[in-house]
């Protein structure tokens, strides 16, 4: 049977028709049951005259009683689809006219199994003494915490009132409102309205006023602290964590103030990090107001913080100006990196930005030829996600990559859409102007397509752009950038010695007279430059484990903290089928839970030439599998070739 979703592939909620434009949400927060009980009163703006129905994606929810307007209403809850849920269709009253407003409210609760929750028990956080709940709800989880219009597209403003036990702080996407925090003794509008009471629990209350999409609905509930980073920024993190959080993320304000200045003025009010526990499963998530991170990213020297840079330029790139639907990522990642390096190149000079965009070139190689094939479709920069295609599962690598690579680099050099019409002086008040033009109204590539031709219309040079070729061809772009090595250069020449040395068979010696001179003073960026070299002139043919230990000897790679250099240094061993690495291997796939980190080493053990590596994929994920997040558990258990029932 066809899918029944609209405009956008992944939802089958109908907001082209009947549009949510608030939400008022309460929540209860139990731990001993694992439920999240909820209210939600959506504010739904009528688009469509005589539309008979508002309909929401839901996953997994126990529905308990629906009002429209205050009374009683029908409603249906679909057969669920496996990838997109149910959807559930609320009988709207008769003959309602386009521009009439309508208040659905729904209460509801949802089961421990929730998909954009993790529930942690206190062994899994730092202070091992207090439970501890965080959300994920990009691409479509949040629909498993509330029924919404799951769909990027569909934009709301919203309050919240959520009660926790009375020793935990809950924290939000959102400003917290003053006065939150409030014993349930206080009674009255200090507890929830909707929600039956409990004893022993607190009410935290939030508003956020910029209209957001569902994916960015967030919630943290722990032993949570802060410390002040800059006017309007703090770090929250367990106690035995924030000190290392405010060293770490101590730049902040100064990656915040360089994004007003490339982007304009910030409209969110606050902008919070969250520090979570090691199972958070991505780098970061530009959760509004409130950036959830990593604690991968605690190097101890600041090496990793071009994550934060990411997530502040979200704050333009994808929170305000938003892809249309899932199929369109890029125009959230692509552009979000390209802003990004744009703020680490004010920081830290034009040649950090063309080292960024190297690497990021090495990772796109990787990705297209490596993870997927030149000829897959997932490498297309607008890929197919109709029939209830996970997003989860497409996520890569590609839509941040080869978006970035189409949109821009750095002046003096040859690359794509920044230079071909005139360098940053030509494209910096493009990017504005675009920011400015699509603020309220998300957008698809063929818009992207429209603007950027339209503004450009007098330059002749546009003409050459293969647009086809660039958003929906897979494998390599059709044309290739060229970066300016200043800062690549020295690594790129130290791994093609190293991989000269091993292909002429000098042994277990390297180089001759490398030594540990030869990467006195690299920055971990540097360093992450030459390993991943090393890997694309070895992806043929791996190096000899002889040359793996010694480069160890040499330069042990892996005393730095930095988890990117780790990861691309353990996957350069593993392929070598150097056994030598499998227990630090090991401890770093029990150290933290990020899944593009397990995604690379567990498929790099699993192709190993080492049987001891192949069957060490299998026991590591099977010690550590109650440890991750469920969407890591799904992806790699998926790599490992793991039938769905072992997850
Ligand atoms: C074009 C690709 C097709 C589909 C993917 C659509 C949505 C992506 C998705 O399911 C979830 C994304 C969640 C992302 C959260 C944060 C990321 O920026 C982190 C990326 C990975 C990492 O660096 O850890
Ligand atoms: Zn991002």
């Amino acid at each position: 049977m066809p899918l029944d979703t609209g405009p956008d592939p992944s939802s089958l909620s109908n907001f082209q028709d009947a549009a949510v434009t608030h939400s008022h949400i309460e929540l209860d927060v139990d731990f001993e049951t694992r439920v999240l009980s909820g209210f939600v009163e959506h504010t739904a703006v009528v688009r469509t005259d005589g539309v008979a129905e508002l309909a929401l994606d839901t996953s997994q929810l126990t529905i308990e009683e629906i009002t429209v307007n205050g009374s009683a209403a029908r409603y249906r809850v679909s057969d669920p689809h496996p990838v997109l849920g149910s959807r559930l269709a609320v009988r709207l009253p008769a003959g309602v006219r386009a521009g009439e407003v309508v208040a659905v409210a729904v209460r509801y609760s949802a089961p421990p199994g929730a998909t954009a929750v993790q529930w942690l028990p206190p062994e899994q956080t730092a202070g091992k003494r207090h439970p501890y709940l965080f959300t994920q709800c990009q691409a479509i989880h949040a629909r498993s915490i509330l029924p919404c219009q799951d769909a990027p597209a569909a934009k709301f403003t919203y309050t919240a009132a959520v009660r926790v036990p009375r020793q935990l702080r809950a924290l939000m996407s959102a400003v917290p409102v003053e006065g939150e925090g409030r014993d349930d003794g206080d009674g009255g509008t200090a507890d929830l309205r909707h929600v039956a009471p409990r004893p022993g629990t607190k009410v935290y209350r939030f508003r956020q006023g910029v209209p957001i999409s569902s994916y960015l609905l967030a919630l943290a509930v722990g032993n949570l602290e802060s410390r002040q980073l800059g006017p309007i920024s703090a770090v929250w993190s367990e106690p035995e964590m924030v000190e290392a959080g405010a060293s770490e993320f101590a730049e902040t304000p100064q990656f915040l103030e360089a994004a007003v200045e490339l982007a304009g003025p910030y409209l969110w009010g606050r902008y919070d990090l969250l520090l979570l526990p090691p199972s958070f499963p991505y780098g970061g998530m530009e959760n509004p107001c409130l950036t959830f991170v990593t604690p991968a990213l605690l190097a101890g020297d600041r090496s990793m913080t071009k994550t934060v840079a990411h997530e502040i330029a979200h704050s333009w790139t994808g929170n305000l100006v938003t892809n249309s639907d899932w199929q369109h990522l890029w125009l959230n990642e692509g552009l979000t990196r390209f802003l990004e390096r744009k703020i680490l190149g004010r920081l830290y000079g034009e040649e950090m930005y063309q080292l960024q965009a190297s690497i990021g070139a090495l990772i796109l190689k990787e990705t297209v030829q490596k993870e997927f094939g030149e000829g897959h479709p997932l490498t297309a920069l607008v890929p197919d996600l109709s029939g209830g295609v996970d997003p989860d599962a497409a996520l890569s690598q590609i839509p941040y990559e080869k978006g970035f690579y189409f949109a821009a680099s750095g002046p003096g050099v040859s690359h794509y859409l920044q230079e071909l019409v005139g360098g940053a002086a030509a494209f910096q008040p493009f990017f504005r102007a675009y920011l400015q033009r699509f603020q309220s109204q998300p957008l698809g590539s063929e818009d992207f397509r429209a603007f950027f031709c339209d503004h450009f219309q007098a330059n002749e040079v546009i003409a050459q752009i293969d647009w086809q070729a660039w958003l929906y061809s897979p494998g390599m772009p059709p044309v290739t950038n060229r970066y300016d090595e200043s800062l690549a250069a020295g690594a790129y020449a130290l791994a093609t010695r190293w991989h000269t040395a091993d292909v002429l068979g000098i042994g277990g010696g390297g180089p001759t007279a490398a030594s540990p001179a030869d990467i006195e003073g690299w920055s971990s960026t540097q360093l992450i430059a030459f390993t991943d070299k090393l890997g694309e002139l070895r992806a043929m043919q791996p190096l000899h484990p002889s040359i793996t230990r010694r480069l160890d000897e040499l330069y042990g790679l892996d005393v730095r903290r930095n988890s990117e250099l780790r990861t691309s240094w353990y996957q350069l061993c593993i392929n070598a089928g150097d056994d030598a690495i499998l227990p630090h291997v090991e401890a770093f796939l029990q150290e933290q839970g990020r899944a593009r980190y397990l995604r690379k080493l567990y498929r790099a053990l699993r192709r190993s030439r080492s049987s001891r590596a192949r069957q060490a994929a299998l026991d590591i994920f099977q010690h550590q599998r109650a440890a991750y997040h469920p969407i890591a558990v799904r992806l790699v258990a998926a790599d490992l070739g793991l039938a769905t029932a072992d997850t």
